[in-house]
């Protein structure tokens, strides 16, 4: 073999001979001559054969070879000496195999022909005559050091999209422009007219990054039909991939594309090709699901054509997923239009590094379909904020217990500093601390200690407490149970010696435990039927997790912290809680302290349904209905604000008032963890009294992180009574739930809440996405209700005027946002925690209480405004039907109620009122309604 020969055949001679029809496209752009995937690699070197090139190997005891060739590998040069690891990522390059893998079930690379050599390298090769103009700057390297395997050997690599015959290529979008070549600026040129995504300096507009919309947005570029030929300044889109990459094999996803340089924010990377089909049929049958993308066409969002690069495309077509991706698409036309089919490409959503692998976000309904189907169990993007990591993997495992550890320490560092900061200033200074507990509570916590634990000894006290909350529901039942004459003196003898022995003191560890259950045992209160806590059912399950959980946690703690609580348990009486039986028995007093002997036989036979196990009642002030102090002076404020407002009009201007524009939010959350409120969905609707609902935004909000297994069962037990959106993103995603990313969520509030300062900084939400700020007479409001029958977002489709939009609140930039007057804490919590939880610093992203109103204070304001007696709504009646559900021919309380129209998708499918957008929209119209008078408003439907 003539290595020279090959050498100069291969790579470097600008006189190549390609035969008479070449397959091969050798002549690059700028005149450069490359033979765009010879694949150099560690000796192995291409050749041409007669119009094909062949890969060959060399013997790597060929001296002459290796070092004749040196000036060949010079990609080859860099790739070696890089080992970085950006971001945390797989390290470039993806390090070889500790075991050699073959997967042919053979000895391994020792043993393969190509011996010594570390790479296999893939031949691709243009087969396509028409791809003489596309060809990659730069020669694509495939190299798999794993197991041998090359491509799939039908895969062709192609820069452009195959179209199916019957496409029809007259059907052009968007007419053709007439501008001289570099007369194609914005507002002249019609093709620019028709782009909604910007390109400065050669990028996507800072502003734009990250919120371009891949259904909605598109980049128009002049076309080969224009009379600047598409050969203006405009021109932001390449035919082939410009940047250097390499398709490498990895452990865990197989074939994936690396970058040998940076690309920064906003910089187009490459085109998605593939075969196009547009028909049902044949996209049933031919393509590959795991590979496809859908876009849809121009004028009809719901038109869908899928592009399939399994067989036909490029590097595009090994993007791997990454929960926190680099590249987002955008839909597009080049120098073609043709049948209103727009093209796919990936621009840099951030700035890329060298060696970073190219990745893109597969989208929850791919990941559901893969889990669904088993086809993939886990995500191996390995980012920090991964959605679901692998559990196998050992980096993810140690990064997984250091953060517990971290938790732990937190949770232990933090948890006296939380418990005595949220002591009630009385509690603080009266040492003794009331803990409740429930009559059977009492006395299955404490039946099986014979002694009572004295408390000259914590350890004893703590053992006796443990044996005493793993009490069996057996020996409850015992006491419940019917019997014979006998046993009913026996029974009752017993009953007597146990409430002799009862302590009346728990112990230290006892009131730890309790208190990890914090809110979600002690809350009684019944938020109108949409929080309600009955512990009978859950009661066996706790008290095990309870020991299950507190037990360790407890082993770990120092003495000096055993003490704080040993402490505490010293000065805490037990006092019987109230059973819902008790209550039901009238004129029977329910005595406040565990009964002597002497008291009441009767004491531990009611028939308790109801726990409250408490044991310091930390946050009480944070769970109500608005009925205490706080709630109504904050109440009060409130309306005072509103009313000094719409004094602002004055009443002859009851016009401006009705066309304000105002947000109403509802929250279903995971309860109160420790003092945080994690959001399990939320809606946001805006209204104007003169239009009613303009825009409804409802979305279950996720994943969530929750720090330790006590605070995750909490959150799963004030799932299930309320919302029932799991916790678990798998369980999520079995179920079919629908939800969006917190860091997204955030964007689409702040664009309501602050539309200004939203759109400053490239978001455009809501009604705001059309640029739209206010609107008269003449605009028509479009709402459409899908197939899943979510109401789609209403669309603004014509807009007049740019008068200064009224958007009431503290001033015109930072709107209120009105709630129910038992979920404004919660809301609060929630939209702090969202803002904590992503640690992302909001410009004006609403958490302080001043930017809440509750929704009576509101309809106070209104019906004062008109000078009508607010006091006569029955605040209670308006709301309180908002956890039951009335579907179908029951009585409704609103038409759209009637067509199910109110819930989200999910809650509609379970039939579940714990509905966040049903809770707002219910409550928009009980606004209207009690309004409707007093405003005149021709609404309610
Ligand atoms: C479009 S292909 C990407 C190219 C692919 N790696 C190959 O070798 O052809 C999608 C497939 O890659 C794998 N994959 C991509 N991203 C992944 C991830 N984050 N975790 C696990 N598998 C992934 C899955 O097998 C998926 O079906």
């Amino acid at each position: 073999m003539a290595l020279a020969t090959i050498v100069t055949c291969g790579v470097l001679s600008a006189n190549l001979p390609v035969g008479p029809e070449p397959n091969v496209v050798i002549q690059s752009r700028s005149g450069e001559v490359l033979v765009p995937f010879v694949l150099v690699g560690f000796r192995v070197y291409s050749r041409m054969v007669g119009n094909h090139i062949e890969v060959i190997t060399l013997d790597s005891d060929d001296e002459s070879a290796s070092s004749s060739t040196s000036e060949v590998i010079t990609l080859d040069s860099d790739s070696n000496d890089e080992d970085s690891t950006p971001n945390g990522r797989i390290p470039y390059p993806p390090p070889a195999p500790q075991k050699k893998l073959n997967a042919k079930g053979t000895e391994g690379f020792a043993n393969l022909p190509n011996k010594g050599c570390p790479f296999v390298i893939e031949d691709l090769v243009y087969r396509d005559e028409r791809m003489k103009e596309f060809q990659p700057k730069y020669p694509i390297r495939i190299i798999n050091r794993y197991n041998g395997d090359g491509l799939d050997r039908h895969f062709k690599y192609s820069e452009i999209n195959c179209y199916p015959d019957d496409v029809d290529h007259k059907d052009t979008f968007a007419e053709f422009c007439n501008c001289e070549d570099g007369d194609c600026v914005a507002n002249k040129c019609p093709c620019a007219k028709h782009s909604t995504i910007t390109i400065e300096d050669g990028k996507i507009a800072p502003r734009q990054i990250g919120s371009i919309q891949c259904c909605k947005d598109v980049l128009v570029e002049c076309s080969s039909q224009c009379k600047c030929k598409g050969r203006c300044d405009r021109k932001y889109i390449n035919d082939a991939i410009q940047h250097r990459v390499e398709i490498i094999m990895t452990e865990k996803t197989g074939f994936s594309c690396f970058v040998r340089e940076g690309i920064s924010a906003g910089t187009f990377v490459c085109e998605f090709v593939g075969h196009i089909y547009t028909d049902e049929e044949s996209i049933r049958d031919n393509r590959v699901l795991s590979y496809t993308y859908s876009v849809n066409r121009m004028d009809d969002e719901d038109e869908l054509v899928i592009i399939d690069p399994f067989y036909h495309g490029n590097v595009s077509r090994f993007f791997n997923h990454s929960c926190d991706e680099n590249l987002r698409p955008f839909r597009f036309f080049k120098y073609d239009r043709i049948a209103r089919i727009p093209h796919l490409g990936f621009y840099a959503s951030r700035n890329i590094a060298a060696n970073e692998e190219l990745t893109i976000n597969y989208g929850i309904e791919w990941w559901t379909e893969a889990i669904e189907s088993k086809k993939l169990d886990f995500c191996y993007c390995g980012a920090e904020h991964c959605l679901l990591p692998d559990p196998t993997n050992k980096a993810c495992k140690l990064k997984e217990i250091e953060r517990k550890i971290t938790r732990l320490k937190t949770f232990h560092g933090g948890y006296e500093s939380l418990s005595r900061q949220s002591l009630p200033s009385a509690h603080r200074e009266r040492p003794s601390v009331e803990c409740r507990v429930s009559q059977r509570s009492v006395a299955g916590v404490f039946s099986s200690t014979m002694n009572p634990p004295g408390p000259s000894s914590s350890a004893h006290a703590d053992v006796c407490a443990v044996d005493a909350l793993s009490v069996t529901a057996a020996q409850v039942s015992l006491a419940d149970s019917d019997g014979s004459e006998e046993e009913r003196v026996w029974r009752e003898r017993k009953t007597r010696e146990k409430k002799r022995s009862l302590p009346t003191r728990p112990s230290g560890f006892w009131l730890f435990a309790n208190s990890l259950f914090g809110e979600s045992v002690t809350r009684k209160k019944d938020y109108q039927g949409l929080n309600r806590v009955f512990l009978t059912a859950t009661f066996g399950k706790l008290r095990t997790k309870m020991i299950e959980c507190a037990q360790p946690l407890w082993n770990k703690m120092s003495e000096e912290e055993k003490k704080v609580w040993q402490k505490r348990a010293q000065s805490v009486k037990l006092v019987a809680g109230t059973s819902a039986a008790e209550k039901n028995r009238k004129g029977k007093k329910v005595p406040k302290t565990l009964p002597s002997e002497d008291e009441d036989e009767d004491f531990f036979d009611g028939e308790v349904d109801e726990f409250d196990i408490g044991a310091v009642q930390v946050e009480r002030e944070t769970s109500g209905p608005a009925v205490d102090s706080r709630s109504k002076t904050k109440r009060d404020s409130d309306a005072e604000k509103i009313g000094l407002w719409l004094r602002s009009f004055g009443q002859k201007h009851l016009a401006d008032v009705k066309r304000a524009r105002f947000l109403f939010a509802s929250v279903q959350t995971y309860g109160d963890l420790d003092r945080k409120v994690i959001p399990a969905e939320i809606a946001l609707v805006e209204f104007s009294l003169r239009h009613g609902i303009l825009d409804l935004y409802s979305t279950v909000i996720g994943p969530w992180d929750v720090p330790n297994d006590v605070l995750r069962f909490r959150a799963n037990f004030n799932c299930k009574e309320t919302h029932k959106i799991p916790l678990d993103l798998k369980t999520m995603l079995k179920m079919g739930i629908k939800f969006t990313h917190k860091k997204d969520v955030i964007g689409e509030i702040l664009g309501r809440v602050e539309p200004l300062v939203a759109q400053n900084q490239g978001l455009k939400v809501g009604l705001y996405r059309e640029g739209v700020f206010e609107f008269d007479d003449e605009f028509e409001i479009r709402s459409s209700t899908l197939r899943d029958g979510k109401i789609n977002a209403a669309t603004v489709v014509q807009h007049l005027s740019d008068t200064k939009p009224i958007l009431p609140g503290n001033d015109a930039e930072h709107r209120w946002i009105v709630c129910l007057d038992h979920e404004l804490d919660w809301v609060v919590r929630a939209m702090e925690h969202l803002k904590s939880d992503t640690g992302l610093e909001y410009e004006h992203f609403p958490t302080a209480p001043d930017r809440f109103v509750s929704v009576s204070a509101f309809v106070d304001a209104f019906k004062r405004h008109v000078q009508e007696d607010a006091k006569a709504i029955d605040y209670a009646n308006l709301f309180a039907s908002l956890g039951t559900p009335k579907f179908g021919d029951e009585e409704t309380s609103t038409p759209s109620e009637a067509n199910n129209r109110l819930f989200c998708p999910f809650h509609r499918k379970v039939l579940n009122p714990c509905c966040a957008s049903m809770a707002a929209c219910r409550a928009c119209f009980g606004i209207f309604s009690t309004l409707k008078d007093a405003y005149d408003l021709d609404l309610i439907n």
